[in-house]
């Protein structure tokens, strides 16, 4: 297991959000939390990544306990989140939001333009965009950037907050096909999305949240499967055979 939330209790101030949440991650998984608005996804991934102090339970990263550390230094453990509404620095160039995001990390510039060169397999708009103001791309552009600036951090284990949303159809496939090859490169991913049949029809597992608990959980294919969890937590319409 490279990740795990254990009885994690958390919110803001007396505002209490997460009653009591586990969750894990094993290498090489792509793991989904998924449930409706509101219910503590953003805040349950915020703890994991050291944004949201932690009331009581605890965070292991591969056999270390992380819990309330300081996202800079999960950052240097391997743990980055890729946060809701990406929070790119939208006056700064692509390329200066890629740098961001290895800054934590204090690696030579050989090594950051190699990572950089990288990104820009995956992404090729980092390459075609990269002295453009961050502001000025697209949303789905942005995601790109906003995932690349995570990717260039090298991380163990990438955290990734509704990477869809407000995406067109087209970005959302692009962005999912970005993730699916992020997992099969080796990086481990913790994904919370809207869009419930696309993550969990690329996840390993999935949980679904209700009222900042786990009310359910399997493997993605499971989920999608059980038509109760659909119709009931999920929002979505369990898909009805047609008639022979
Ligand atoms: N900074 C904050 N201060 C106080 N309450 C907050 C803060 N951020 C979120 N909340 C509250 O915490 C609860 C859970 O929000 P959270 O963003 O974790 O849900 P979510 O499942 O990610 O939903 P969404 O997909 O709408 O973001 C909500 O009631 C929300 O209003």
């Amino acid at each position: 297991m490279i990740l795990s939330a254990e009885d994690v209790y958390g919110g803001y101030g007396t505002r209490r959000v997460l009653h009591g949440i586990s969750i894990q991650v094993d290498a090489g998984q792509c793991v989904a939390v998924v449930g409706a608005n509101g219910v503590g996804k953003s805040t349950l991934l915020r703890s994991i990544a050291g944004q949201v102090p932690l009331l009581s339970g605890r965070v292991m990263l591969d056999g270390e306990d992380v819990s309330g550390q300081a996202s800079s230094k999960l950052v240097r453990k391997g743990l980055v989140l890729c946060p809701e509404g990406r929070h790119l620095f939208s006056g700064l160039t692509v390329r200066e939001n890629l740098i961001m995001g290895v800054t934590p990390l204090k690696v030579n510039a050989a090594d950051t333009e190699f990572r950089i060169a990288a990104a820009a397999e995956m992404f090729p708009v980092i390459r075609e965009r990269a002295r453009q103001a961050a502001g000025t791309l697209s949303g789905g552009e942005q995601q790109m950037v906003a995932i690349a600036r995570a990717l260039v951090a090298r991380p163990r284990v990438m955290i990734l907050d509704e990477p869809t949303l407000g995406l067109s159809p087209i970005m959302t496939d692009t962005v999912i096909a970005a993730i699916q090859q992020i997992v099969a490169d080796g990086t481990a991913v913790l994904l919370a999305e809207q869009n419930v049949r696309a993550s969990l029809a690329i996840s390993d597992f999935g949980y679904v949240i209700e009222g900042g608990r786990v009310v359910v959980s399997g493997t993605g294919a499971d989920l999608l499967d059980d038509a109760a969890v659909v119709a009931a937590y999920l929002g979505i319409e369990a898909e009805i055979a047609a008639p022979e």
